[in-house]
């Protein structure tokens, strides 16, 4: 099986080609390949699919099986992909994905290769229903307190596709995020578990984020989990609506527009190709 090393913002997948790949098992295949010592080593594996609604498709699995609906830095390398290995020939175009259709604008580089996307990433679901979790399927959960391991957490719960409880802390480099973001993707509140981003604010318009990916882990970074930083950030007064963030693999920029859409522009980037045999 031919497949493509690639990440945006060090969040980093397996792309296999399914225009002319056959994958039977992903989500075995996910657990195989993203393992770090007896795989190809990844966050988990993408497969790029033909679509009858958009110019291509997307699935993503996450490192420990589980299918994401959503994956925005993903999202940006599929659409790199699929321009520079000539699935399409436009700079301009639609992925269909697990939560809907997103639009996507390239450019490309000195090389003539794509090198950064913008993504149109949808607007943010806000009802718990959208996220889900517990509590009244119409209300908002926006700064509410979450008692995890003896201590309180405020916490605003956005979805982006995908769920995200965002947290704001004073200081996030030395935030046990390992010890804290699995108590969160695994509470009782989410049944279908969930992303949790961790943020400092360093102005009105700069954050920095760290990231606990559900199925995961930490990752470098996370652009469905970034979008809903920047929706988080305003709902609490926090910040502006278009904002720098600066993750541990590299920045992205984004605006939640007035009339409802986050749009996402950062990098993708292609690693190396090789050949792996399914086990
Ligand atoms: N890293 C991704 C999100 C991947 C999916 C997530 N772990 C989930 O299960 O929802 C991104 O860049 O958005």
């Amino acid at each position: 099986m031919k497949f493509t090393k690639m990440h945006g913002a060090g969040n980093d997948y397996v792309y296999v080609n399914g225009f002319e790949e056959r994958v039977d098992d992903p989500a075995t295949l996910a657990r195989q390949v993203s393992h770090r010592q007896f795989g190809i080593g990844a966050d988990g594996l993408i497969l790029i699919l033909p679509s009858k609604f958009a110019d291509v498709r997307m699935r993503m699995f996450n490192l420990d099986g589980s299918e994401g609906e959503m994956c925005g830095n993903g999202i940006r390398c599929v659409a790199k992909y699929a321009y520079d290995h000539g699935l399409v020939e436009k700079l301009d175009i639609s992925v269909e994905t697990g939560s809907g259709l997103r639009s996507l604008l390239m450019r490309t580089g000195p090389s003539g290769l794509v090198d950064r996307v913008q993504v149109n990433m949808g607007a943010p679901g806000l009802r718990r229903g959208d996220i889900p979790m517990s509590g009244p399927e119409l209300e908002q959960a926006v700064s509410i307190s979450l008692a995890v391991d003896s201590q309180q957490y405020e916490v605003t719960c956005v979805s982006m596709g995908n769920p995200h409880a965002v947290i704001f802390v004073d200081e996030v480099e030395s935030f046990p995020v390992d010890r804290i973001g699995p108590l969160i993707e695994n509470h009782a509140w989410f049944p279908e578990r969930i992303n949790v981003e961790f943020v400092q604010v360093l102005s009105p318009s700069e954050v920095i984020q760290r990231t606990w990916e559900r199925g995961s882990g930490e990752t470098l970074a996370c652009g469905t989990g970034a979008s809903a930083v920047t929706v988080a950030g305003v709902l609490t007064g926090r910040t502006t609506r278009k904002i720098l963030n600066h993750l541990r693999g590299g920045d992205l920029e984004l605006e939640w527009l007035e009339n409802g859409p986050v749009m996402m522009l950062g990098p993708a980037v292609e690693v190396f190709s090789g050949n792996y045999d399914p086990k």
